[in-house]
């Protein structure tokens, strides 16, 4: 039944642990209409591809790389950190607790080196524009059709915020029915960053921030359309009261025999190397069609 209502499904890049249940969920979020949902997002290697042409595609702490906004010696450092850091971020046998002094440990060093470049604000959506920043393919569908149904897209990032602004501003997708939650830089008089505002966010303390945030979740939306590509992203709707359904899709685009068992037992469809946004398009296609 799945198959004849979103046929894009059959695709070999998608796994579920339940296909019953997925389509229960799906048929409740269409009954309940385009009203009662709203999409939590990650956004790097979830919104943006992992890789393109067998390259590993920039995430947001790292888009400045091809710009000259930062150093050649801060951009050595971030790459450092990223190979030292990232393997541990996504090793299957080390528990969240275990990663998250590590997580801190990357976040603040990074942080701490992106400030020291002494950026200035109204160079950054230039540098940004010029970078290699990739959206997955189908991403205008994905906020055009949400922007045209009034469903929120929360997106919540341990990314920097500013960076991932001007990425969708870009695109000319950040709609109005757009938020971003996120790591933001503060700005000194001359308009250049001087630190990072409140607290950190890393990829494992973003149920925290949920909690916290609740105001950001529009509670009279109780159906819940979940992306993300790390088990840090699967309790981001934590904040939502009264949630009826929640459909959680995980892109595993890394590392993918190691980690399969722990998405398939905790994400209700799992997306293999899938570069694209065609199942949550065609799961948003058949919620929003009229029936
Ligand atoms: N210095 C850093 C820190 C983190 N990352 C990666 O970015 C991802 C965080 O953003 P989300 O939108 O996915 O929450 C995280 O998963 C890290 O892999 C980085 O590249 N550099």
């Amino acid at each position: 039944m799945l198959l004849k209502m979103i046929p894009e499904m059959n695709k070999v890049s998608v796994f579920m642990r339940d296909r019953r249940h997925v389509e229960t969920i799906i048929k409740n979020m269409q009954r309940a209409g385009t009203s009662t949902l709203q999409v939590i997002s990650d956004f790097d290697m979830t919104l943006t591809r992992f890789a393109h042409n067998g390259v590993h595609c920039p995430t947001t702490h790292n888009v400045l790389h091809s710009s000259t906004l930062i150093s050649e010696e801060c951009k050595t450092k971030m790459r450092d950190l990223f190979a030292h850091y990232y393997p541990i971020e996504i090793n299957s046998s080390m528990s969240e607790e275990e990663k998250i002094p590590h997580m801190v440990e990357w976040w603040t060093q990074a942080h701490d080196l992106l400030i020291q470049q002494r950026i200035r604000k109204d160079q950054l959506a230039q540098a940004v524009r010029n970078s290699g920043a990739m959206l997955r393919e189908g991403y205008k569908r994905f906020f055009d059709v949400l922007h045209q149904n009034s469903v929120p897209l929360l997106i919540f990032s341990a990314g920097v915020g500013d960076i991932l602004e001007e990425v969708i501003a870009g695109h000319d997708i950040f709609h109005p029915n757009v938020r971003v939650f996120s790591n933001y830089m503060d700005y000194d008089e001359e308009g250049v960053a001087c630190a990072f505002k409140g607290e950190m966010i890393h990829s494992f303390n973003k149920r925290e921030g949920a909690l916290q945030n609740t105001q950001q979740f529009i509670h009279d939306r109780t159906n819940v359309l979940l992306l993300g590509d790390t088990p840090g992203d699967l309790n981001m709707a934590d904040g939502v009261q009264n949630l009826h359904n929640i459909l959680r899709i995980g892109f595993l685009n890394d590392k993918v025999d190691e980690r399969m068992k722990q998405y398939i037992s905790s994400y209700d469809i799992v997306l293999v190397k899938d570069e694209t946004l065609d199942i949550p398009n065609a799961i948003l296609n058949y919620i929003t069609a009229r029936k």
